[in-house]
């Protein structure tokens, strides 16, 4: 068979796939009025968890999971743009890690909102300006971020999803490598690199501003003072530098977690996780009591972290993830436990536990 024969049978497929797309269109228009008339959300997160991972597993590995999840992100997010004028508010600004994680749960035909901060990220779904807002959680080198941990306490939202990304920064400038006198970047990113930072610019200045696309834009506008960056690749696209290398964090498998949060948090899947977050009273074995709860009704406990209360000096507040569901019996039951032990229990959310 020839080139041009074996391209005509591309384009059929194509023409066919279109046809189908766009009638798989018409099915979520159908599904989307159904949701309005019940007065439920049209964004449904545990529906196209479910959807993604029964194709992963009828692919058997021919198009692989991440493959399958990026070509399904941008069919949902089209179906999702056509329904509902849905709007993501991000800690931004563009071009930063955030910004991507909310590209890869939402897809490119929604809308984006950029925020200054991580409050306002809360506040802009709160006050429904936006349907559901985007902010990083943790990451596998530098550990929980802290601002969100602090927000949830008086919001009123939830968690609906999370988004797991891997992070390669880079190092990245409009001069050459030897030019280099000070390096920008966000906290965060300067943690993820120590190592690399010791043993190739020992003697640099760093500079920790607000984002990673910050850092880009000072890398560009002070080159002839011999600034550099280090970020991710959308930064530097922003402004026009150079990857001088890529992936420079100390650990190969750097990720952080994002969570989705929104007014209601989502259904069961079969595969998910619970977050939740409580005070214990001022008394000896406190702690040990609220966290047996988990332990009596043999509960995966994957992540504790402390945080001081701002009510009261040296009272904490504890963040807990769960394997399971907040529906489950043996959940449910660990969490009404828990509150005869706490001042204090709050249900961030249950969502799906994905990898991807
Ligand atoms: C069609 C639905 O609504 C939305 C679109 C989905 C899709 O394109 O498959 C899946 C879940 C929802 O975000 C649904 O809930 O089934």
């Amino acid at each position: 068979m020839n080139l041009d024969d074996i391209r005509k049978q591309i384009d059929a497929i194509d023409t066919d796939l279109l046809d189908l797309l766009n009638r798989r269109a018409d099915l979520v228009h159908e599904v989307g009025v159904v949701k309005k008339r019940d007065g439920l959300q049209i964004y449904a997160p545990e529906r196209e968890e479910l959807v993604l991972r029964r194709l992963i597993e009828k692919s058997q590995g021919r198009l692989p999971e991440k493959s399958i999840r990026a070509i399904y992100r941008e069919i949902m997010s089209a179906a999702l743009a056509l329904e509902d004028d849905l709007k993501i508010a991000y800690l931004g600004p563009e071009g930063t890690w955030t910004h991507q994680a909310a590209i890869k749960k939402f897809g490119h035909s929604v809308n984006y909102s950029p925020q200054p901060n991580f409050a306002d990220v809360f506040d802009q779904v709160a006050r429904r300006r936006a349907d559901y807002g985007v902010v990083p959680i943790e990451n596998s080198t530098e550990g929980a971020v802290s601002h969100t941990l602090d927000l949830f306490v008086d919001s009123p939202l939830h968690i609906c999803a999370q988004i797991l990304m891997r992070i390669e920064n880079g190092l990245m400038a409009s001069i050459p490598r030897e030019e280099i006198k000070t390096l920008y970047s966000h906290p965060q990113v300067f943690g993820q690199c120590r190592s690399w930072i010791l043993k190739n610019f020992p003697d640099a200045d760093l500079v920790e501003v607000s984002s990673t696309t910050k850092a880009a834009q000072l890398a560009r506008d002070n080159a002839a003072q011999g600034a550099a960056a280090m970020g991710g690749p959308l930064a530097a696209e922003m402004y026009g530098l150079t990857m001088l290398e890529e992936a420079i964090q100390d650990r190969a498998t750097n990720t952080t977690r994002f969570l989705v949060i929104g007014e209601k948090t989502c259904p069961p899947t079969g595969n998910d996780r619970t977050s939740i977050l409580f005070a214990i009273q001022d008394k000896p074995g406190s702690l040990v009591s609220a966290l047996q709860a988990f332990d009596q009704f043999h509960i995966n406990m994957s992540k504790i972290e402390s945080r001081p209360s701002k009510r009261k000096d040296w009272e904490y507040i504890f963040y807990v993830d769960l394997a399971g569901h907040c529906e489950d019996k043996e959940v449910a039951a660990a969490i009404g436990e828990l509150h005869t032990h706490c001042s204090l229990v709050k249900l961030l959310g249950s969502y799906p536990d994905t990898g991807e």
